[in-house]
């Protein structure tokens, strides 16, 4: 049970239905002067079956938060869960199997192999994990994608955006119990990322999935249920319901911030 304090702190849900969760989440980079504190003991609670975005300025620790999220990081201190299972103190082998089974990652290189075609890239990593594909999901996948004509097309014969729907395809494929997505339109062009956001949402609207994306598009948040705003390595704010306008609005006070913290003039006075 989370207390009524916890429940009203940004980024933190009731608690039922929870994908992933993190409690006093801290990692550190370096030692010594050259240390940094990409995280300072975050508290944050994944809710399953929503469209989750992470924003914040750059060097805010969006990625490490993610990474650490999805076991790909180690961290300092603290403790993460996936579903249930604590996955901080796991083993690497333990860690592999876990995210093989309960991950779909998306990145904004998308990492299709050029000698498969959009099925078989579709369907590798659980080729390599040595599962069958459940053949109405993926069904449901690939027309969801809107990818059923494209199936035998190689990488170099689709479009940036079609590469990018086979990418969120191979991340669904196996029904994951949550995607976590890295900047997944930042190589497109506005009209692919739209449709990239658009499969995003349909994946958690139709599909039922559990969605995190690191971004910095105001626009992209939008289609989110939730935006988690990071500044130096903590969740400063939330915002449900974001339209692009308010987002951009938010991002723009931790521009004021740091000019101020800068000592040089608000960016007001140089526009
Ligand atoms: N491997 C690393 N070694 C040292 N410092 C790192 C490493 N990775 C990240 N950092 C530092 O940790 C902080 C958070 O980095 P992170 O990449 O998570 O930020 P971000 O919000 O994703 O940034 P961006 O929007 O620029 O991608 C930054 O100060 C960064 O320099």
């Amino acid at each position: 049970m989370s207390t009524p304090a916890a429940e009203h702190a940004p980024g933190l849900a009731p608690a039922d239905g929870i994908a992933a969760r993190a409690r006093g989440l801290t990692k550190a980079y370096g030692s010594g002067e050259t240390a940094v504190l990409a995280l300072d003991a975050v508290d944050v609670d994944v809710v399953r079956g929503r469209f989750t975005a992470v924003m914040g300025p750059s060097g805010s620790g969006k990625s490490t938060l993610m990474h650490c999220l999805a076991g790909l990081d180690t961290v300092s201190a603290g403790r993460v869960w996936l579903g249930d299972v604590e996955i901080t103190g796991l083993k690497e082998r333990e860690l592999t199997r876990l995210r093989r089974d309960r991950i779909g990652f998306m990145f904004q290189s998308f990492n299709l192999i050029p000698t498969l075609n959009a099925l078989e890239n579709i369907t590798l990593p659980m080729d390599i994990a040595g599962r069958k594909p459940d053949a109405e999901w993926l069904d449901r996948v690939i027309d969801t994608l809107g990818l059923r004509d494209r199936l035998r097309h190689r990488p170099s014969q689709l479009s940036g955006g079609q590469q990018q729907r086979v990418a969120c395809a191979r991340a669904l494929a196996s029904r994951p119990e949550l995607i976590f997505a890295d900047e997944p339109t930042g190589n497109l062009d506005s009209r692919a990322g739209l449709e990239v956001l658009g499969f995003l949402r349909e994946a958690v609207d139709r599909l039922g999935q559990t969605v995190v994306m690191v971004t910095h598009d105001p626009g992209a948040a939008a289609h989110s249920d939730l935006v988690l705003f990071l500044g130096d390595g903590r969740i400063v704010d939330e915002m449900r319901r974001p339209t692009a306008e308010a987002v951009l609005e938010r991002m723009k006070r931790f521009d004021v911030i740091r000019t101020r913290s800068e000592g040089t003039p608000a960016p007001a006075e140089e526009n």
